[in-house]
């Protein structure tokens, strides 16, 4: 439904994107997860036919957003990281005015108007102004307009921004109910999103894409699906060292958190690479080092351990999960 081909974007010398390939098959919802100022907004615009690519292309339902934008803007919804909303109309007027511009006939208007607004579960505050409705029914409002013409695609950048927790899960779940019978992309910085709303997830880093895969698939074949969490008397950056050092480690953190650590003691989350076992020689390595071991648990790695490592420590990343996964959602 949506294939996006080795896409670049430049701005002036500034590289926003560069050779940007993944797609994303009808009914799914794939979060295009990635740090600030990775690229996300700058794909999401040239996806929705509002920025032009300086290379590569990108085709929704088969069309080319650049040389088809009319038909691909008729075949999607897009919701900006702010919503395009007119404050002073109601949520039913400002729903009917979009629905004229993107070209649905009066006759069927109010149909679809109604079926967005049922959809996004706006039926209270139909005749209320914009202006007064909260920041999670605005976004709701924002939705609603992605979906009044019924695209078979949604692009959304950051839906859940600036949120309180409640409306975040309103919101996720009125995204994943939109699923099945639309494809949506949804950017997000937000991993626990990802998670918790999405099939699949494409990380990008630095203008790149560093990964494509299901959460979980993530977890399993990147880290191992697995690490394991330390407690040692010792001082934390150089137990730090030691521990990237160990054959099989592929990242190591600080989990001591804000808590002063007792006793000079350091807490420390280790994360394997895929298929190795470095279990005792970290053991080894800490007491080889001279620091007291006081306890060395399994535990199984998170999407947060998985988004370090793969826009923090590139450099140690196997490279076959990267150019298979790529290649596979390429074919
Ligand atoms: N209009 C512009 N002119 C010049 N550089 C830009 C422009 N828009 C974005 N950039 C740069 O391109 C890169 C990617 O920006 P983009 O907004 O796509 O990232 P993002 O992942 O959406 O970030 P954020 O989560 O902070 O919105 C950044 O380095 C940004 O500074």
């Amino acid at each position: 439904m949506i294939e996006v081909d080795h896409l670049s974007k430049t701005y002036g010398s500034t590289s926003a994107i560069t050779d940007v390939t993944f797609s994303v098959e009808p009914g799914e919802i794939l979060g295009f997860l990635g740090p600030n100022g990775a690229g996300k907004t700058t794909t999401m615009r040239i996806l929705a036919g509002y920025l032009p690519a300086t290379n590569g292309t990108a085709k929704i339902a088969g069309f080319d957003v650049h040389e088809n934008s009319l038909a691909v803007r008729q075949r999607i919804g897009y919701l900006p990281e702010t919503p395009p909303l007119y404050p002073e109309m109601t949520v039913e007027g400002f729903l009917h005015f979009v629905a004229r511009i993107k070209g649905i006939s009066a006759g069927d208007r109010a149909t679809k108007v109604t079926a967005a607004i049922e959809r996004c579960n706006l039926q209270d505050k139909r005749r209320v102004i914009i202006r007064k409705l909260s920041k999670g029914y605005r976004q709701r409002v924002g939705i609603a307009q992605a979906i009044v013409h019924d695209p078979p695609a949604i692009i959304m950048d950051e839906p859940t921004v600036g949120l309180d927790p409640r409306q975040i899960i309103e919101v996720r779940n009125l995204i994943k109910s939109l699923a099945g019978t639309h494809t949506i992309i949804l950017s997000t910085h937000i991993l626990p999103e990802v998670s918790m709303t999405c099939n699949r997830v494409a990380i990008i880093n630095r203008g790149k894409i560093v990964a494509t895969n299901t959460p979980e698939s993530l977890m399993t074949q990147l880290t191992g699906g697995s690490g394991y969490e330390i407690e040692i008397t010792g001082e934390t950056n150089l137990a730090k060292q030691v521990l990237q050092n160990v054959a099989g480690v592929s990242l190591v953190e600080s989990i001591s958190g804000n808590n002063l650590p007792r006793d000079n003691r350091a807490y420390l989350r280790v994360i394997s690479q895929l298929g190795s076992e470095p279990g005792q020689d970290i053991a080894l390595a800490l007491v080889r080092a001279g620091f007291g071991l006081h306890e060395m648990r399994r535990v199984s790695a998170t999407l947060e351990d998985v988004f370090l490592q793969l826009t923090t420590e590139e450099k140690n990343l196997p490279t076959e999960v990267n150019s298979a996964e790529n290649e596979g959602e390429a074919a």
